[in-house]
């Protein structure tokens, strides 16, 4: 953190300090505050207390508390907003209480959190902002705390978004990628490893960090060979993506509520993750295909579904291996139908007969590339979580070489642009095993802009889609 965004520290602990609270008033409460302010502040207490994850806490609690579409919508947009812009608010609000936040006690910090992202990020009426943040506090822990709320939404307000990145934001001639960073709301290292898988496109970071900092819009996947992404895009009011010919977007509503989705016709998939599993389907082989296919990392089984569906238009049969067991039920259950078989193995030992003629390596990574999708994801990664997944990369691609058949291609992805995660990875596979790699830019035909290849690079800013890799190996023929 630099000088200019370290406050002064108080002696003395006023209020609003991390002085434990008496039990009885830290019950978060479904107080006469608005239902969507409440919602927000529930799901960010959860994620900061149980670790929990925004994505899957929040429709749950929609659904349980019975909120409105209008309340709901602004109850995800506080809730994913605040929790992705959640290292830019800290540091305004670190300068509007002159104390670092880890000094704020946590549940003050959630509404702080919610009241400043409205106030920067929103149209909501600035007293509007700062009242209802001030009535949660009130609610929960009495006027005292309220008051301190008050004061600093108060000072928050008093700037704009802009002028505050100005005021605590690094230099941006001195320290342009610490600046984008700050601005964009996100961890200095994961910008740096954005430019650094950008490479000569590094004047881009700014458009891939917005589009990482935007909201999402909704990608369904047509299950092929049971409905059309036309057919899916009348039903549900949507529109046809433009690289996969399953896609479909959608910008509004509850997917899950989408009668095509509850039947198993459709399902929710990042376009991005459609172009992966059709690419190992386009893969060129050396013969013909047997139809013995493989997913070496399955859970929770979006890819093994489309790739279930794929084969079985042809008669093929598919592999899907997962070690953990409530990962390997979601596999069961999104390829229930498909000729998909699901073993709970550990991918680098799974104990199948070697002899495939594609696999799928979709490895576990940091998931940097879908931060947008993962609210909160990007302040809980750290820079030491590379090394780890690394290692395994290396171990399922071995493992997978060694299940191929001669002639057989196997595609390695991530939803990670890590340069650690992505070419490293296949250039030690070249290195170490003898594959060849494919020019893995024509298995995704009419996708523009994929740079200088052989590996692919998805990105947000460019593809509308997440930042998805993949590099197709084949196995030499002895
Ligand atoms: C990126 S996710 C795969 C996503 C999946 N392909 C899909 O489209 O739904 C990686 C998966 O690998 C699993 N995994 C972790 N360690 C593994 C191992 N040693 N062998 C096989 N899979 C592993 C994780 O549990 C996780 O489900």
């Amino acid at each position: 953190m630099t000088e200019s965004r370290r406050p002064a520290r108080r002696s003395g602990r006023g209020t609003g300090d991390r002085n434990p609270t008496p039990r009885q008033a830290r019950r978060p409460s479904q107080s006469a505050v608005d239902p969507a302010r409440t919602a927000a502040r529930d799901v960010l207490r959860a994620v900061r207390d149980r670790d929990a994850y925004a994505n899957l806490v929040l429709p749950a609690l929609l659904r349980e508390r019975k909120l409105d579409s209008r309340d709901a919508a602004l109850a995800t947009e506080l809730t994913y907003g605040a929790s992705r812009a959640q290292g830019m608010l800290d540091a305004v609000i670190e300068s509007a209480a002159q104390r670092p936040v880890d000094e704020i006690d946590g549940a003050l910090l959630d509404v702080l959190r919610l009241g400043t992202y409205q106030l920067l990020r929103t149209r909501v009426a600035h007293h509007a902002a700062v009242a209802t943040s001030v009535d949660l506090v009130r609610t929960e822990f009495g006027q005292g705390r309220a008051g301190f709320v008050n004061a600093v939404l108060r000072r928050v307000g008093e700037q704009t978004e802009d002028q505050w990145i100005e005021r605590l934001a690094p230099d941006a001639d001195r320290d342009p990628v610490g600046h984008l960073a700050f601005r964009y709301a996100h961890p200095v290292w994961i910008a740096q490893a954005f430019a650094h898988a950008l490479g000569p496109d590094a004047g881009e970071l700014a458009e891939v960090l917005a589009a990482d900092d935007a909201r999402p819009i909704v990608h369904l996947v047509a299950r092929p060979g049971i409905i059309t992404a036309e057919e899916l895009a009348l039903v549900t009011g949507g529109e046809q993506g433009e690289w996969s010919p399953y896609a479909v977007h959608l910008d509004h509503g509850d997917p899950g509520r989408l009668e095509p989705v509850r039947e198993g016709m459709a399902a929710v998939q990042d376009e991005g993750s459609q172009l992966v599993g059709r690419a190992l389907t386009l893969a060129p082989l050396t013969g013909d295909d047997g139809g013995r296919w493989l997913d070496l990392c399955a859970g929770p089984g979006g890819k093994a579904a489309l790739l279930g569906a794929l084969a079985d238009l042809d008669g093929f049969t598919v592999d899907a291996v997962e070690p953990v067991e409530h990962r390997a039920d979601l596999v069961r259950k999104t390829t229930r139908g498909l000729p998909v078989t699901v073993h709970v193995a550990d991918g680098r030992e799974p104990g199948l007969q070697p002899g495939y003629d594609r696999i799928l390596v979709d490895a576990p990574c940091t998931g940097l590339g879908a931060l947008r999708r993962r609210p909160e994801a990007r302040w809980r990664r750290r820079p030491g979580d590379v090394a780890d997944l690394v290692r395994l990369q290396k171990q399922l691609l071995a493992s997978a070489i060694e299940l191929l058949r001669p002639g057989g291609v196997v595609l390695y992805s991530t939803c990670s642009p890590h340069v650690s995660e992505t070419v490293a990875i296949v250039a030690d596979a070249v290195r170490r095993h003898g594959v060849e790699e494919l020019d893995t830019r024509e298995l995704v035909p009419g996708v523009p802009q994929l740079g200088a290849g052989p590996g692919v690079q998805l990105w947000p800013h460019r593809h509308g889609t997440d930042a998805m890799f993949m590099a197709a190996l084949r196995k030499p023929v002895e």
